[in-house]
């Protein structure tokens, strides 16, 4: 059996389907499929929970719905097997930036209601939400006990034999007394444990969801494209993973509360005025069309001012992630005053942004209180009406005076509570958003272990931009031969680290192929892929920790002997060697306490000793002195012995050592061969050759377009 129904009301039904569980994609692909078809008004496929939410027309019958989900079925598998085959076969549309999971169109129901999603994605953790709700909803309906308390003790006080208690066969005032007060004893003690049940739970369920979500988020993240993360600014991400998630453990914890009180009060306050006088609940009730119609007129814009305001402090994040980040280049260029404008001005526009929704927000409140007040004037002077005439007693007017009053109080909440929900849901969509998004460079089925890795690899005739209009590679051709070093070198902006990532597949080919071992690399499992490959990147990253850490990232289960070995290949030994902690020296937040030649050489360590087959190496040596480079060389000629290097190199000393050079120029390869043939060849490698080793004239600065003559003239 493939469908199995959980649940079914009239236009809603929710079904389990063993097939998708764990399986994101066939699950995408089917939701791919639901929410294309036209008698369907929104679809939810989760993954997690194996589960399919379908909301349709109510006249629609649910065999018929659970028709269209076999025929969708069938094709989900159809096109799933079809993506697996072939990767290239993926939608536009699971592209890179923003594209969610359901694309948009029929689904946008399912998508616009993000705690709906939320409930979706939590699903095991259905049991502590029932707990929290239950004992949410008894610890509100416990507050109301003091008032119904004193009602008790009025009714004693001014009824005496027919009181609702002595009705119950306590006839001496003494007995009633005593009645009343375990009663009291009775509620107040459970009203303080439903109350410490409710913290503990609901506290829990906050910090549960938090973790799931971030957890989750941040392991999506990993899977994502490089494009996602070169297009946009850290603090972005971070933003999401911090503020957006916080935001809704918040609400979790204090947000959803009021909402219970509120309705919990509502059902209190309505079946006391039922059961006392119902022409008096049915006054009290004509407030809530009248609250809905407020409501409606406040709440989208506010969700609007509210998105944004998030906007608007993402921005100003942003800004202050990014100028600290480059602190030093903002004091070195005297900027300070400057920057500090610029955030002021991004921090006012916030301020501005905040304002303005925080002044709608806050004319809803007083709008929402004043309709409400309505609802205890008329209990407050119908119901004093009533007793003078005798048509309900006196306690019982008590009652619902302070049930009336309690309602205010809690509908005044509706507006901070509603206010809460909104920013969360705006939080909380921002956060859908990210999981939304589908990587475009899948795995391809083929497995590659590192040991089987020769380590051939071929650009055959490539094509390549990072946007459609700005081809960066224009059909090369090239290859790094298996246990061979090969040289790219080329002006800045040639597109030499762009080969790198084509190699790396950060990024896909537009035409032609890149192949390892003769094998098209959009055919291979990625994760073996890149586990084929070291890199030493131009930007070198270090983790906060000891050195030894940082050069044994690559395996954590290496032995000192092994770090040692790596660190003297690559010429870093003597200078750690020479710090007072040695291998111990805590290099700082992204190794800020090492200069950049010697972060290049602990990244070097790591590439060798994590014995992968191909090494492919961005400027790696650039920070490097001469002598230390050249020492770095030697080692490296043993170090690299048997595996394929590839490097992108500046300094045409170093590209003289390796079996082979390319040189890029434009997207193009203008020249390759060795150093010699190079060099005897006259062009382009050549003039840099004559530049690097002073045999060629600098070119000279641009004349003064004043014409005027320089002051040293
Ligand atoms: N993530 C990106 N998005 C858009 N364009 C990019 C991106 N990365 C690089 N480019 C562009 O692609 C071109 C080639 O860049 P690439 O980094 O490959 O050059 P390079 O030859 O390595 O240069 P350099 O010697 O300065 O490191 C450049 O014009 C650059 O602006």
């Amino acid at each position: 059996m493939t469908l199995r129904i959980r649940s079914a009301v009239p236009g809603r039904a929710r079904w389990e389907i063993p097939e998708i569980l764990d399986r994101p994609d066939f699950a995408l692909e089917l939701a791919r499929v639901l929410v294309g078809h036209a008698s369907l008004a929104s679809v939810a496929v989760n993954a997690l929970t194996g589960r399919v939410l379908v909301h349709f027309d109510k006249k629609t019958p649910l065999a018929e719905v659970e028709k269209i989900l076999h025929e969708a079925l069938h094709l989900a598998r159809e096109a799933h097997a079809l993506r697996k085959h072939d990767p290239a076969s993926a939608p536009a549309e699971t592209g890179t930036s923003s594209s969610p999971a359901l694309p948009a169109g029929k689904a946008t129901t399912a998508r616009t209601q993000p705690l709906f999603r939320l409930f979706e994605r939590s699903q095991h953790h259905r049991r502590l939400f029932t707990l929290t709700l239950a004992t949410t909803i008894l610890d509100r309906a416990f507050d109301a006990a003091p008032s119904l308390m004193i009602s008790a003790g009025l009714d004693i006080v001014t009824r005496g034999p027919q009181s609702s208690i002595a009705r119950l066969g306590f006839k001496s005032t003494a007995s009633q007394l005593s009645v009343l007060g375990a009663a009291s004893l009775g509620a107040w003690t459970l009203d303080s444990a439903t109350g410490y049940a409710h913290a503990r739970l609901s506290s829990r369920l906050a910090n549960v969801v938090q973790h799931d979500l971030r957890k989750d988020v941040y392991r999506h993240i990993q899977t994502l494209d490089l494009a996602e993360f070169e297009g946009r600014q850290m603090a972005e991400w971070l933003s999401v993973l911090q503020e957006d998630i916080n935001r809704l453990e918040e609400f979790l914890k204090e947000g959803i509360d009021p909402l219970i009180t509120i309705l919990v009060n509502i059902i209190i306050v309505g079946a006391a005025f039922v059961t006392t006088y119902p022409p008096l609940a049915a006054v009290q009730f004509l407030i809530f069309p009248a609250i809905y119609y407020v409501s409606a007129e406040f709440l989208g814009p506010i969700r609007k001012r509210l998105i944004a305001s998030r906007r608007a402090q993402a921005l100003l994040d942003n800004l202050m992630v990014g100028n600290l980040s480059g602190l030093a280049t903002v004091l070195g260029f005297n900027a300070q005053e400057r920057e500090a404008s610029r955030v002021e001005q991004a921090s006012l526009e916030f301020v501005a942004s905040s304002d303005e929704a925080t002044a709608l927000s806050s004319a809803y409140v007083p709008a929402i209180r004043t309709v409400a007040g309505f609802g205890f004037l008329t209990t407050l002077v119908w119901g004093a009406g009533l007793v003078v005439r005798g048509r309900i007693a006196a306690s019982a007017y008590n009652f619902l005076a302070y049930t009336s009053l309690r309602l205010l109080g809690t509908l005044g909440w509706i507006g901070l509570a509603l206010n809460q929900y909104q920013r969360t849901m705006v939080s909380l969509e921002r956060v859908l958003n990210v999981l939304d998004k589908r990587p475009t460079i899948l795995s391809g089925p083929r497995p590659l272990p590192t040991e089987r890795v020769v380590g051939d690899l071929v650009l055959d005739n490539v094509v390549f931009g990072y946007t459609p209009e700005h081809p960066v590679l224009r059909g090369i051709n090239m290859h790094f031969a298996a246990g061979k070093t090969t040289a790219i070198v080329g002006s800045n902006g040639a597109g030499k680290s762009t080969v790198l990532k084509l190699l790396l597949r950060f990024y896909d080919a537009n035409a032609g192929a890149v192949r390892l071992d003769g094998i098209d690399v959009r055919e291979l499992d990625l994760a073996d892929l890149r586990t084929s490959m070291a890199l030493v990147s131009q930007q070198i990253f270090l983790f906060a920790g000891s050195i030894r850490d940082n050069i044994a990232y690559a395996r954590p289960d290496a032995t000192m002997a092994e770090i040692e070995w790596a660190a003297k290949m690559a010429e870093a030994h003597d200078f750690i060697t020479a710090m007072p902690a040695k291998y111990d020296t805590d290099v700082g937040e992204g190794g800020s306490r090492l200069s950049g030649g010697q972060r290049q050489r602990i990244a070097i360590a790591r590439a060798l000793l994590s014995q992968r087959p191909i090494l492919v190496f961005d400027e790696a040596t650039s920070a490097m002195d001469n002598e230390t480079e050249a020492a770095l060389q030697r080692s490296l000629r043993e170090a690299t012995q048997g595996r394929t290097t590839v490097m992108v190199v500046h300094r045409l000393s170093t590209a003289r050592n390796a079996d082979y050079i390319y040189v890029l120029d434009a997207g193009v390869v203008c020249e390759q061969g060795r150093h010699e043939d190079l060099v005897a060849q006259n062009g382009l490698y050549a003039s840099f050759w004559r530049i690097q080793t002073g045999e060629a004239a600098l070119p000279a600065p641009p004349s003064d377009p004043s014409g005027s003559s320089s002051p040293a003239s």
